[in-house]
């Protein structure tokens, strides 16, 4: 110990003497050399101090561009980062967007680790410039995706959880509202005498649903403010493509790029929506008839009101219930019609699990529309859903997280305020964990006696942790009641030479949307 002391003091008397020495060479007054010597020695004690990582490996990051380069590449950066895992750098990459870190997860068990395992530390919603535009027109909310991180205790679990979403996105609205679209999206199909692209009235089908539970309104297929709606989503999710150049060079925040621009001016559109809606609620809320989810939220602000806890009421202005209606409207609405849209383009190429779908329904609903209560009766059906949320991963890289602290994962150090991904894409497609990943395979979901067996650990479309989707409960049997509703009435094909494409449509790491395809209908001779 003593001997080590004397060597760091030998040390240190040395790097005076020539610390000294130098300055000796230095030019210019003694202020200057004193100022000179004082700068030299601040940085080679910053440098012997610095806490040093061992952060995680990822390809060589170039100056200010970092690893930008990679969106350039033929294959979308999920796919990428599957292939970079498994042949090398391991589960846990890191990648550089500009000058900002970005850790991104590979394979389950490191996403097991830092998101339930370390569940508090990866907590953290990141701002991101994006995000802010898409939640909130980039307003001065400070949208991050949904919760804040000052949110999330409080609101997540308290009032939006148990309250709204109990009371409106499940049960009867929601099966009533199924009952009544469903089948005008199945006359619109079977009123097409030939192949046809689904992707319209599906989508249609989808806003119509979410839009009657969010604002208590039916709007036909054809509504004009509900194609209008679709058409600013599809095109806000096209131009955020992956991500924003304002996210890596912020000081471009203060007059924006033109793609930034025109995201903006497009989702306008959808905020103005949500603000009109939102204050003809608020003029006529009545708590004892609760309409809607938008009354829902709004009866939550009240009682956060009538609490009196200026903390909380902070969190939960009129802005917060815009962001959180808005929010529950475009998550409810985009994952759900992309499900759909892979369901039935899947369905359609393989006519033999069709077949098998459409026996089960018949066999547990006989002559009557299918039902909510009829979810957990339909193993095959449900086997059926989740190898369409495994093919066709719609958010295959998740919401991106933040460490709220200096971490670990994968034994490497995930310093506090790294962004983090979680690659949804390469958990579902990992050959360590599914046999064949490129096979559509429901059978794989199910035990001997063909129900549900326990759900694999590398299926994690919803996530997992402190941040996982809030829509679970409602997003699963809601379509497979639709899938279920479409499939008692319609026959689905692929054109003659027509065959499944597992490439998206465009490159982009938000979402993993099909390629435009074709369908043919047939109606079926039952209800
Ligand atoms: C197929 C359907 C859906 C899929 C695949 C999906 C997937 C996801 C994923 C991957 C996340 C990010 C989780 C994380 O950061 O770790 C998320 C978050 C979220 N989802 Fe969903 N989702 C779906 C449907 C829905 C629905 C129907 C709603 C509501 C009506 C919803 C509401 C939310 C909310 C509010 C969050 C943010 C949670 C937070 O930040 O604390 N989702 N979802």
């Amino acid at each position: 110990m003593s001997e080590a002391l004397l060597t760091v003091k030998e040390a240190t008397a040395k790097l005076l003497d020539v610390v000294r020495e130098g300055s000796q060479h230095l030019p210019g007054s003694p202020t200057t050399q004193a100022l000179t010597v004082g700068a030299v020695m601040g940085a080679l004690t910053y440098l012997l101090l610095k806490k040093r990582y061992r952060l995680p490996p990822g390809p060589t990051a170039f100056p200010l561009v970092g690893n930008l380069l990679v969106f350039r590449e033929k294959d979308p950066l999920y796919m990428i980062l599957l292939n970079w895992s498994k042949e090398k750098y391991g589960p846990v990459i890191t990648l550089y967007f500009g000058p900002k870190r970005w850790v991104t997860l590979n394979s389950i068990d490191v996403v097991h680790e830092a998101l339930v395992k370390k569940a508090t530390d990866f907590a953290g919603r990141p701002y991101a410039f994006w995000i802010a535009v898409r939640t909130c027109a980039g307003s001065k909310c400070q949208a991050t995706a949904v919760l804040s991180n000052k949110q999330l205790g409080t609101a997540r679990e308290t009032y939006i959880c148990t309250f709204a979403f109990r009371s409106f996105m499940t049960g009867t609205p929601l099966e009533v509202a199924v009952h009544e679209i469903v089948p005008l999206a199945v006359d619109k199909m079977a009123a097409e005498t030939g192949p046809f692209d689904p992707h319209v009235i599906l989508s249609s089908l989808m806003f119509s649903i979410i839009y009657s539970m969010c604002f208590g309104e039916r709007r036909g297929l054809d509504d004009p403010e509900l194609l209008r709606l679709m058409h600013v989503l599809d095109t806000g999710n096209e131009l955020i493509g992956n991500g924003l150049f304002e996210d890596v060079v912020p000081f471009l925040r203060l007059s924006l790029t033109p793609r930034a621009r025109q995201l903006k001016a497009i989702l306008t559109e959808l905020f103005d929506l949500i603000r009109i809606n939102v204050d003809k609620h608020k003029e006529t809320l009545s708590k004892d008839n609760i309409r809607d989810m938008t009354d829902a939220v709004l009866l939550a602000q009240k009682r956060v009101e009538e609490e009196e806890n200026p903390e909380k009421m902070a969190m939960f202005n009129d802005v917060h219930v815009r962001q959180i209606v808005s929010d529950l409207f475009v998550a409810g609405v985009d994952t759900t019609r992309m499900t759909l849209d892979w369901g039935l383009y899947l369905l359609a190429s393989f006519p033999e699990i069709q077949r098998k779908t459409q026996e089960e329904i018949e066999a547990v609903t006989g002559d009557r529309m299918p039902q909510l209560a009829d979810y957990g009766k339909l193993p095959y059906t449900e086997a059926v859903l989740y190898e369409i949320m495994r093919v066709g991963t719609g958010v295959p890289m998740g919401l991106p997280h933040e460490t709220l602290c200096d971490t670990t994962v994968g034994g490497f150090d995930v310093p506090k305020g790294t962004m983090v991904l979680i690659n949804h894409w390469a958990l579902h497609n990992d050959p360590d964990h599914w046999d064949k990943p490129e096979e559509f395979r429901p059978e794989r979901f199910l035990d001997d006696q063909g129900k549900m067996a326990p759900k694999p650990e590398s299926w994690l479309p919803f996530s997992t942790g402190r941040r996982a989707c809030l829509g679970e409960a409602i997003a699963k049997p809601e379509i497979v009641l639709v899938l279920a509703c479409i499939l008692k009435r319609l026959n689905i094909s692929l054109p003659p030479g027509d065959k499944f494409d597992p490439r998206p449509a465009f490159n982009s790491t938000a979402v993993y949307i099909p390629k435009p395809y074709r369908i043919i209908v047939t109606r079926r001779t039952k209800p």
